[in-house]
C-alpha cells in the first residue's frame, strides 16, 4: 500500500523531526501533542531547522514554506484521521504508548498502519495492545532524524509481510537506510549504543576521568562525533535511563543495570540539552 499521509503523535525532539523528514519527501503530515502550545512548539523547531538549511543556502526560502506548509500541528488525535500511517514518538514508557495506541486507533482507518518509534520497548507487546498487531511495526528514527541516515525496521511477532513492506519503502522514500531488526530489547543500535553510555556513566560515577576527558578520549579515541556523555544529554538522560532499564529487565543480566549516577540525574530534573543542565550546562 502507498503511504502519502502521514500522522506524527508526540511533538518532541524526535516526533518533529520525523515530522519534518516526512515533509521534506513530500507527504502530508499531521503532528499531533497533547495540547496546542505543545503542537505549535514542535511546528516552530521545525521551522528553525529549516531556517538553518535556508541560512547555508541548502533549501530556497521557497522551499522553506512549501516544506511548513505540507505540515498541519494538530492538539489531540482527530485530525489524524485520514492518515495512511501513524508514527507514535511520545515518552519511552509502555503503559502511556499502549494508552496513546488505544486513544488514537478509533480516530484512524482500518487499513491504517501504526508505528512506534520506540528506542526499546516490544512492538510484539505493544501490537497486541492494539486490534490491528499485523499492521503494526516499529521504525526506528535515530536522532536528529533529518541527519541520521539509519532507519531500524523492527517487526513483531504478529508484523504481516505487506506492512513491512510499506514501511520499508517509504523508508527508502524518505531517503534513508534500513535495516531490520527482530524485535529484541533495544533492537540492534541501543543494545550496542546503551551499555556504551551506561559504561561511561560508571566511569564517571568510579572517578576514573573528568566528563570531558571521557567524552574526549572517545571522541578522538574512537573517532565519534559525539562523546558518550555529550550524546547522552543529547538523546536525553531520562530516555537513556528507560532504554537501560527495558535491557536490564528484559535480558535479565547484571551488565545492563543503569549507573546510579544516571538515575540521580534523571530525579534531579538534569535530564539533558532539552532541560539546560545534564552532564554538562546549556545556557540559552
Ligand atoms: C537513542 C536512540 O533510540 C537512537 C539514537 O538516536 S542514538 C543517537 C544517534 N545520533 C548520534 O549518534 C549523533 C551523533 N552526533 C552527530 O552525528 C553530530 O554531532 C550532529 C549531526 C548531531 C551534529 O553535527 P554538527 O556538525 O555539530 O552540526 P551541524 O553542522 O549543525 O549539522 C550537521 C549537518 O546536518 C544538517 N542539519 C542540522 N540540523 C538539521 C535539520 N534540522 N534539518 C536538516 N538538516 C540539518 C546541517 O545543515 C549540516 O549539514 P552540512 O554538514 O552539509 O552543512
Ligand atoms: N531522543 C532520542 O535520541 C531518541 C528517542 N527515540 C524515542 O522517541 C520517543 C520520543 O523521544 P524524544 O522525542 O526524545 O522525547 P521528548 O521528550 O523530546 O518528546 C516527547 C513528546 O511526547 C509528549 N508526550 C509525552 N507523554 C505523552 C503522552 N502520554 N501523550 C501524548 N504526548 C506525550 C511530550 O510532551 P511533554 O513535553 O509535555 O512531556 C513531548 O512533546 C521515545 O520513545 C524515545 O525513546 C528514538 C530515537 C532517538
Amino acid at each position: 500500500m502507498a503511504i502519502e499521509r502521514v500522522a506524527v503523535i508526540g511533538a518532541g525532539q524526535m516526533g518533529g523531526g520525523i515530522a519534518q523528514v516526512a515533509a521534506q519527501a513530500g507527504l502530508s503530515v499531521v503532528l499531533a501533542d497533547a495540547t496546542p502550545e505543545l503542537a505549535a512548539r514542535g511546528l516552530s523547531r521545525i521551522a528553525a531547522g529549516l531556517g538553518k538549511l535556508v541560512e547555508k543556502g541548502k533549501l530556497p526560502a521557497s522551499g522553506r514554506e512549501a516544506v511548513l506548509a505540507r505540515i498541519e500541528a494538530a492538539p489531540g488525535l482527530e485530525a489524524c484521521a485520514g492518515a495512511d500511517l501513524a508514527i507514535e514518538a511520545i515518552v519511552e514508557k509502555e503503559d502511556a504508548k499502549r494508552e496513546l495506541f488505544q486513544r488514537l486507533e478509533p480516530h484512524l482507518g482500518p487499513r491504517a498502519i501504526l508505528a512506534s518509534n520506540t528506542s526499546s520497548i516490544s512492538i510484539t507487546a505493544l501490537a497486541a495492545a492494539t486490534r490491528r498487531p499485523d499492521r503494526f511495526i516499529g521504525m526506528h528514527f535515530m536522532n536528529p532524524p533529518p541527519v541520521m541516515q539509519l532507519v531500524e525496521v523492527i517487526r513483531g511477532l504478529q508484523t504481516s509481510d505487506e506492512t513491512w513492506a510499506a514501511v520499508t519503502t517509504l523508508a527508502k522514500r524518505l531517503g534513508k537506510v534500513t535495516v531490520t531488526s527482530r524485535d529484541v530489547p533495544g533492537f540492534i543500535v541501543n543494545r550496542v549504543l546503551i551499555p556504551l553510555i551506561n559504561e561511561a556513566c560508571f566511569a564517571l560515577q568510579e572517578g576514573l576521568a573528568s566528563a570531558e576527558d571521557i567524552d574526549t578520549a572517545v571522541k578522538l579515541g574512537l573517532n565519534h562525533p559525539m562523546g558518550p556523555l555529550t550524546l547522552a544529554d543529547f538523546i536525553g538522560l531520562d530516555t537513556c535511563l528507560y532504554i537501560a532499564e527495558v535491557l536490564h529487565r528484559e535480558l535479565g543480566e547484571d551488565k545492563y543495570r543503569p549507573a546510579a549516577l544516571l538515575r540521580q540525574h534523571v530525579a534531579a530534573g538534569w535530564l539533558g540539552r532539552k532541560a539546560g543542565r545534564g552532564f554538562y550546562r546549556y545556557d540559552g
